[in-house]
């Protein structure tokens, strides 16, 4: 019934009962717990005031009636959203190109592909990539040089460059024009160099540049090329920071299309079975919208190292051999004070600065005072539906003010307005 008829869960009879009063008056443990699962409320009242918690106890049902005491892990659930949430997009997601991780291996069309006049490289300098601003916009949006083969051909061949394959465009971004090359499949290389190249590249046209520092220009790119730069700047930052073997200090070499370096070493143990520190990683971080009990407050707080004004919600580093969940409860203890119960995840957002994965969450807090970690983040606290409203709607004039709509944190707080709108 809940399945098939779920706006039933609180529906009430006659003298106001509900499902879970009768199911508390008859002693229906299961069904108490099923209901409670399914997101029915608990704190309802039926016309003579009782609660299903008062009704259990009233009837000498004690296992039922400490449970509906204790159970605000599962009545809270009822403060998060329902789960029905379509797949996101967020700033650094899209994924413009196919990866064809298979072809990494087959070095023969790894090279055709690199002399192919249809390839497509774009270029970064020490981890700065290579835009041109698109002049018509009013503010303008950076687009990626897309550089042609003989354009590169310089600074492909210098020692110094790291050459990596990103992939070739999906086919509903480019009809493949058969005869110009053998699959049609028009392939994409990223490459880095130490040394400033622009003397060696052949740019046509003005206003093109290294765009240099990665915050917050990185936030400047158009939707489908931000998610290219994750995945180029994230791998490129890899190489740049792990050019030795983690294992010996030995010299490596570059396998893959980029995705592996293999030790030189001979003996070496990272050469025998499968090491995680021949492959280019990803640290899982957890950012989390800490919500009130009451359903209309939420947690923000500010690092030090943000911009005076500025509140975001809280992160953290997934530390090894723990669950998202765990970590969410452990980093907000840690810096508020604040103990959470559920933890619904949302949406993620890779963050390229390396290479973080930010995992965004939605959370229930269990306890509301606030004992601010001095070390890590320097304020937090409780803000009510409307002041976010203002910071998001009003920027830079409201009280405080979030991270621009690029980042997740801006994107969790907005959601939960917009799921709540009604309220
Ligand atoms: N706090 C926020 O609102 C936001 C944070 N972020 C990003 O989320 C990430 C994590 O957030 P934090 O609050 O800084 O984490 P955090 O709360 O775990 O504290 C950071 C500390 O953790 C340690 N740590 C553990 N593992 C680390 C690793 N793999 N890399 C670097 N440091 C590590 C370092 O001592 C560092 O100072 C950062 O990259 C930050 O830029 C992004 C958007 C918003
Ligand atoms: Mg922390
Ligand atoms: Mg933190
Ligand atoms: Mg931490
Ligand atoms: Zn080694």
């Amino acid at each position: 019934m809940i399945s098939h008829s779920s706006q039933l869960l609180n529906e009430s009879g006659r003298q106001g009962w509900t499902a879970l009063m009768l199911a508390a008056r008859n002693g229906h443990f299961d069904v108490v717990k099923a209901l409670l699962l399914n997101g029915c409320n608990k704190d309802l009242v039926n016309k003579s005031g009782q609660t299903a918690h008062g009704i259990a106890k009233f009837w000498g049902h004690r296992h039922i009636a400490r449970f509906l005491a204790s159970s605000g892990d599962v009545a809270h659930h009822g403060i998060l959203p329902s789960n029905k949430l379509t797949d996101i997009e967020t700033y650094f997601s899209r994924e413009y190109l196919n990866r064809m991780s298979d072809k990494r291996t087959d070095s023969e069309w790894l090279s055709a592909k690199q002399s192919s006049s249809e390839t497509v490289f774009i270029v970064f300098h020490n981890l700065d990539p290579f835009v041109t601003a698109e002049p018509e916009d009013i503010r303008p949006k950076l687009k990626l040089y897309r550089f042609g083969r003989d354009s590169v051909k310089e600074v492909l061949h210098q020692s110094d460059t790291m050459v990596i394959f990103l992939g070739v465009e999906k086919q509903e971004c480019s009809p493949s024009s058969p005869g110009s090359n053998e699959d049609g499949l028009i392939a994409w290389f990223a490459l880095n160099t130490k040394k400033n190249p622009t003397e060696s590249l052949k740019v046509t046209g003005s206003d093109s540049f290294f765009l240099s520092g990665p915050m917050p220009r990185l936030l400047m790119l158009n939707e489908d090329e931000a998610g290219i730069v994750a995945q180029a700047r994230s791998v490129l930052a890899w190489h740049s920071r792990y050019s030795f073997c983690p294992t010996c200090g030995g010299k490596t070499k570059v396998d893959e299309g980029g995705y592996k370096r293999t030790c030189l070493t001979e003996g070496c143990r990272s050469l025998h079975g499968i090491h995680n520190t021949c492959y280019p990683r990803v640290d899982p971080v957890v950012i989390m919208l800490v919500l009130h009990p009451d359903g209309n407050q939420c947690l923000l707080g500010r690092k030090k190292a943000f911009p005076p004004g500025m509140f975001s919600c809280l992160a953290g580093f997934i530390e090894p051999g723990e669950t998202i969940e765990n970590a969410v409860r452990r980093e907000v203890l840690e810096e508020s004070g604040v103990t959470v119960g559920p933890v619904q995840y949302v949406s993620c957002q890779p963050w390229p600065m390396p290479s973080s994965l930010m995992i965004g969450c939605f959370a229930v807090a269990m306890s509301t005072d606030i004992k601010v970690d001095e070390i890590e983040i320097e304020d937090a606290r409780w803000f009510t539906r409307q002041e976010v409203t203002d910071a998001l709607v009003k920027g830079n004039q409201a009280v405080f003010f979030m991270p621009p709509r690029q980042a997740i944190a801006h994107y969790l707080v907005k959601h939960w307005i917009g799921i709540n709108a009604n309220l």
